[in-house]
């Protein structure tokens, strides 16, 4: 690749707003937890999906499992939570939202509550040591778990969303989409959205989830993860479309993920198109940029070189993307002011 075209993806200022904490551990940093754990006997080519390599969703997720079985002790979070943090801002990202789904280990103590603080602890050591970078926090409920673990998890988001100093502004919907239905998480997302949170809901990741898809709308979310079946091409609806458009519900969309996962049969056959090309907004982001072993950087090169985006095209999409993020007002002017003092800099 042309390296003078690299530095421009990397200069650009960029904004993440779909990344889990888990997934997003980087080799390096995979390396050390196995080195804490070596009685687990696991490999760290089996922590990532590399160049080329492809999985089907459901071995994305036993990947998750063994990341899991890394990362269960508080000083095991901290420190995963401050690398990924410190990786983004290496990257260029002056605004993340990172998501993570908190966890029990009753082997090493971990709480709930516990993981929440050990996250917000390392945001609040990064912003102390001056990395170059806002970041906020989004509870992440698995649909695996089911409708009571769902409400106890909002009852806790409201918890630190009120003691979080405005770290915490939202909740996720994740977790393997062929498993349990939305529908019955509907109670918990209705309350969350009630209480103030904002509402990031993985939606139509999957062929199957078209009913599951309208039931989640009409709550609705304030921003959509993958959407990746919703248009009637992919075996959606027009009704979905209209609504999500009238809507304006921007949409997470995640490219080497998506194509690494299976779910999209190569990056130029990739939603961001039809999407993009009724420019509705669109953010690109890296869910698990430590699994798909990638960065925001390259997905945003890739989808420019892939759909011929100028870079004054590129620019305009990572500047769209404050806009679409769960930051306050005054931290997006911030972020606003901040891109157009950079822009001569970078943008010839
Ligand atoms: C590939 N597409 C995806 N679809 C749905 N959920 C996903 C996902 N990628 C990640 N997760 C969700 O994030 C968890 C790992 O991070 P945390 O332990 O929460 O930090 C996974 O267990 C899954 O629930
Ligand atoms: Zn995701």
């Amino acid at each position: 690749m042309d390296t003078e075209a690299d530095l421009f993806y990397r200069q650009i200022p960029k904004v993440e707003l779909h990344a889990h904490l888990n997934g997003s551990v980087s080799f390096a940093t995979m390396e050390k937890l196995i080195a804490r754990k070596p009685h687990l006997n696991i490999e760290s080519s089996g922590t990532a999906i590399r160049s080329g390599q492809r999985r089907t969703l459901a071995e994305c997720f036993e990947v998750f499992k063994v990341i899991h079985q890394l990362v269960d002790s508080e000083e095991d979070i901290l420190m995963v939570a401050k690398s990924v943090i410190e990786e983004f801002a290496a990257d260029g990202v002056k605004y993340l939202e990172l998501r993570s789904t908190p966890r029990e280990e009753p082997k090493t103590g971990l709480s709930k509550r516990r993981y929440i603080e050990t996250v917000l602890e390392a945001i609040h050591q990064c912003k102390q040591e001056g990395v170059d970078i806002d970041v906020r926090f989004l509870v992440a409920v698995d649909r695996r778990n089911g409708p009571e673990v769902a409400m106890e998890t909002v009852k806790l988001t409201e918890d630190f969303m009120l003691s979080s100093d405005g770290v915490v502004v939202g909740l996720d919907l994740s977790g393997d989409p062929t498993v349990g239905h939305g529908k019955d998480l509907l109670p918990a997302l209705q309350r969350a959205r009630n209480s103030g949170l904002k509402l990031a809901l993985h939606m139509s990741e999957v062929p199957s989830q078209k009913e599951e898809s309208e039931l989640l709308l009409d709550l609705p979310p304030d921003r959509i993860g993958h959407g990746t079946f919703l248009h009637p091409e992919a075996g959606g609806s027009d009704s979905l479309v209209d609504k999500i458009s009238k809507l304006n519900i921007p949409l997470e969309l995640c490219l080497t993920s998506n194509v690494k996962g299976q779910t999209v049969p190569s990056y130029d056959k990739h939603h961001f198109q039809y999407w993009y090309e009724r420019q509705h907004p669109c953010v690109l982001c890296t869910d698990d940029k430590g699994v798909f072993c990638t960065d925001l950087s390259q997905e945003y090169q890739l989808t420019a070189s892939t759909f011929g985006l100028s870079q004054e095209a590129v620019w305009s999409l990572s500047l769209q993307a404050i806009h679409c993020s769960f930051a306050p007002e005054a931290l997006k002017q911030k972020l606003v002011q901040r891109w157009a003092e950079l822009r001569p800099h970078i943008l010839h």
